[in-house]
Parts: C-alpha cells; structure tokens; sequence
C-alpha cells in the first residue's frame, strides 16, 4: 500500500504546506495564518501544481475571511471579492487557482440568510470539498487511463503531476498508482525538469518512495530515449486546456509533444475538469508565467551562468492540440475533435 506524502494539510483549525523548494532531502511543513502568507507560498512556489494551486488557494479564501467581523453581507462579500482579486494576482497560468476561488466566491455569495459564523464554518467546508473531490478525481483519471496502457508499460513523464501536485494520486501518476495496485509491470522515465527539477525533486521522489521503477534523465535525454524504442507513452499533466485542445503545461512539455509525434509515440494530457477552460479560445490566449532569471542562472543558490546574463524563463509552453492524442480526465477519455468533444465532456 503506497504511503502518499501529503503536500497540504488543514489541521487543527490551521493551513500547513510542505516546502517543496526544500525537497526531497527536507520535509519541512510550514503553518500559513494569513492570505499574504498563503499568496506568497503560492507565488513563491512553496507549493505548485495546478489542482494544488486551487485547493491552496481555496483554503486562503477561508483564512481571508475567518477573522471578519462584517457586520452584514455586503461587507463580507466586499472582503470576499477583495481577497479573491489579491489571490488572483499569485500565478497567471494554472486555471486551476481562477476556478476554486470563483468557486469559493460564489459559495460565499449564497451564504446571505447565513450568520457570520455560520457563512465562515460553511466556507472552509468548502474548501475542504474542493480537496476531497480532488483526490477522488485524482482516482478516476488513474482508472481512466488504465484501457490505453498494458502490464509491462514504459512512460515517460515531464514535471510533476503527482501526488505533490494534487490532494492525493496526482493526474499524471495516476495511472502509474493505479498500475501498481494492479501489481503491473512498469517503467517510468522522469525528466528532470529545469529549471525547479520538479522531475529530479519530486516526481522521481514521490515514485521511489512508492518503491516505482523510476529512471531520471535529463530533458534534453528525452528525444534519444525515444529513438531507441525506449517508451511507449508519453503522459503529462495540464495546467490549462483552452477550448480547442491546445494545453499549457510545464515548459518543454511541447518538445516533448513534437518528438513523440515524430517517432509516434502516444502523448497523453492527464486533466480534470477543472483545468479545462472553455473560455479561452486557444492556446494563444493563454497567459504564459515568465519567473525569475536566478531559477536559470543559479543551482541551489550557486551561480552557474555569468552575472548579468540575459536570461528568458517561462515557465510553461503550449502544446498545440493536434501533437495530443487523447486527454484522460476523471469523466473519461476525450479524443478530437477537442473543440467538439471539450465542450460535450463539460456541458453533459
Ligand atoms: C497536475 S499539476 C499540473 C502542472 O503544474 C506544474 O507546474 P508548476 O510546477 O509550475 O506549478 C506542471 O506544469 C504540471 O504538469
């Protein structure tokens, strides 16, 4: 039974996050009493992963509102809409942080024939909601993928999409679980992912401490690997899914997309619902996060590259619809036309 390593956690009336900068060699979980400290983990990628961004992000609503003392509902929904606005600020790509605090917004706006007490209590169920629903979606996208994958599978993955992403099997990695549960065979290659390694630090982590055959490569290693029959799937995971199928995820996930279309290799998109966003068009409109020099310019602190270097890092890319075979999302399988079928997967 895998012991999965809990990234959040609401404890004792308090928010507790794991610093993922510092892993894998410091498990170190950091409490966050307000919603400046839970803006700043967010932004400051204490904690990452789309579906995590959301429930974080959810719980820092609550904890924006749990010390109010409005005296009636339009001024709690003034603080509401306020913290909402500054939360919004923290990451521009994920979907995932705009649709749980709408979600958390408009739960509060219900709230109206509620005591003050009563509309704090019923917020931070919500937030509670937003996680558990999330592991169970976790779940159903593992199952999901299970009819395109075999005993004896080899996937190659890029970032993390795992259970340091989400509320519990992740969304890429889920399968890989779910494989394991079944007592499959299987092979993963993890890229490392510069420039945070959340392949080298986390996925390849979180997969060893599940005892999962895992082998880290360098992303420029992917393309090789490939060309030598090494891999059988590709499967990443998502941070935005534009109405027409193009998906923004880590950056260097559409090169891996190219070089899968060109030895044609299966590329899978792990999604749940809530990271699809049918109000952007494609993936042109997509907001595109561009972090700090010093992630590409020092190694834990250490200079690697000239001071003052002219330095580019964004932090994601957008694999165009056409290189994605399928998406696998906790409803099912989505195959093109994704324009079509996006939209009947989230309107049925
Ligand atoms: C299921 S996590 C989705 C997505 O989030 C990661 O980005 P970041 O680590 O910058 O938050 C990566 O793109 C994952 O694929």
């Amino acid at each position: 039974m895998v012991e999965f390593i809990q990234p959040i956690l609401w404890k004792d009336d308090s928010l507790y996050i794991l610093n993922q900068l510092k892993l894998p060699e410091t498990t170190e979980y950091n409490s966050k009493k307000t919603i400046q400290e839970v803006f700043h983990a967010i932004k400051d990628m204490e904690l990452r992963g789309a579906p995590l961004i959301g429930i974080t992000a959810a719980y820092g609503m609550y904890i924006g509102i749990k010390d109010a003392s409005a005296n009636n509902h339009r001024s709690f929904m003034e603080l509401v809409r306020e913290n909402a606005e500054y939360l919004r600020q923290s990451r521009p790509t994920a979907v995932n942080l705009f649709w749980a605090i709408d979600r958390m917004v408009k739960r509060a706006a219900e709230l109206e024939d509620k005591s003050l007490d009563e509309k704090k209590y019923l917020l931070l169920e919500e937030a509670i909601e937003i996680q558990k629903e999330d592991e169970s979606i976790n779940r159903s996208i593992g199952e999901n993928f299970m009819p395109l994958l075999r005993d004896g599978i080899r996937i190659l993955t890029h970032c993390n999409a795992g259970s340091l992403a989400t509320a519990k099997y992740g969304t890429a990695t889920a399968p890989m679980y779910i494989a394991k549960e079944k007592g499959w065979a299987m092979k993963v290659f993890a890229d490392e992912t510069r420039p945070y390694l959340q392949g080298a630090r986390l996925t390849s982590y979180e997969l060893h401490q599940a005892e999962i055959d895992v082998t880290l490569i360098c992303d420029n290693m992917a393309g090789f690997l490939m060309s030598q029959g090494k891999v059988d799937v590709v499967i990443v995971g998502a941070d935005r899914v534009a109405a027409n199928g193009d998906t923004a995820n880590k950056i260097g996930t559409m090169s891996l997309a190219v070089l899968a279309n060109h030895f044609k290799i299966p590329f899978y998109v792990a999604v749940p619902t809530p990271s699809i966003d049918l109000a952007t068009p494609t993936g042109k409109e997509i907001p595109i996060e561009e972090r700090s020099p010093l992630e590409v310019t020092s190694w834990y602190g250490k200079q690697i590259a000239p001071e003052g270097i002219n330095v580019y890092n964004p932090a994601f890319d957008i694999t165009p619809h056409a290189l994605i075979t399928a998406f696998v999302t906790e409803k099912g399988i989505v195959l093109p036309d994704y324009q079509i079928n996006l939209q009947k997967l989230l309107v049925k």
